[in-house]
């Protein structure tokens, strides 16, 4: 059986809100084991965000567990979690967040900087090495402006595979991009996952999480509905039948 990269139990977050209290998620329980697709969906306000947040060790839960590889993250303190953060998550963002004047090597290259064991070599090799697994060894001099919405997901890609993270961390990641161009990062996550590389993909979009192999959709803060997309006719079909309100 494959490992469990991804426990939660119960998992609550309010917030206060002057004299109110917001369940944004409600005693929420899921595993994600190694080498899974999944796409976590639901309309606006139905805590998508506040998962994520928890996902990526943002922020903590009010009460029940949350374990990444094994890790309880509840009672880290603020350098360890920073530390689950750069060394287990890869984080996927919807407008890229790449340096501007620098080029795509270097932007990939910047997860590593801060780790002392990998020499400069080293560094370059493992870029260069996450820029073609993404399909953008030939474009390693360029800079984000040089390239198109696309590529310039392809680059955040390789950024966030090149520490080998325990799993892909992607939030509306192709938020900012034309359908065709969508569906080709949506390939491309499939080719990355047929390799092994565990990935969590927040969206709104249910043709989006077709793509994916596993789909977990949240409303108001439940869990509604957690299915395994076996081929895209009956994701087709199940999404469908989801009472999902417009985003
Ligand atoms: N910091 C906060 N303070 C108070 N309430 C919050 C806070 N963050 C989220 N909420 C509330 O929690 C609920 C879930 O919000 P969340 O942002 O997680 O939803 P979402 O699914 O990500 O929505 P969207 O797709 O619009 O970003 C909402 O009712 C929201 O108003």
């Amino acid at each position: 059986m494959n490992k469990e990269i991804i426990k939660i139990k119960d998992l609550k977050r309010e917030f206060t809100m002057g004299n109110e209290i917001v369940h944004a998620l409600k005693g929420i329980s899921f595993s994600i084991t190694e080498g899974e697709f999944v796409t976590i969906m639901g309309s606006s306000g139905s805590g998508k965000s506040t998962m994520l947040n928890i996902l990526g060790c943002l922020d903590q839960p009010t009460s029940g567990l949350y374990e990444i590889d094994g890790v309880s993250v509840k009672d880290l303190n603020r350098n360890q979690l920073a530390t689950i953060r750069n060394e287990k998550i890869g984080f996927i963002f919807q407008s890229y967040n790449l340096l501007a004047r620098t080029s795509a090597l270097e932007n990939v290259e910047l997860p590593l900087l801060y780790n002392s064991k990998v020499s400069t070599e080293e560094r370059k090799e493992r870029a260069f090495k996450a820029l073609e697994m993404v399909g953008l060894g030939d474009r390693m001099g360029h800079t984000p402006s040089q390239l198109s919405g696309g590529q310039q997901q392809r680059v955040a890609i390789a950024r966030s595979l090149v520490n080998n993270p325990v799993m892909i961390l992607a939030d509306e990641a192709t938020g900012n991009l034309d359908t065709r161009t969508s569906y080709e990062i949506m390939s491309l996550f499939q080719e990355l996952n047929e390799k092994g590389i565990t990935i969590t993909f927040v969206t709104h979009e249910p043709d989006i999480a077709t793509f994916s192999s596993r789909t977990i959709v949240l409303k108001d803060g439940n869990i509604i509905k957690d299915y395994l997309n076996k081929d895209i006719q009956s994701a087709a079909t199940e999404l469908a039948s989801l009472p999902l309100e417009p985003h």
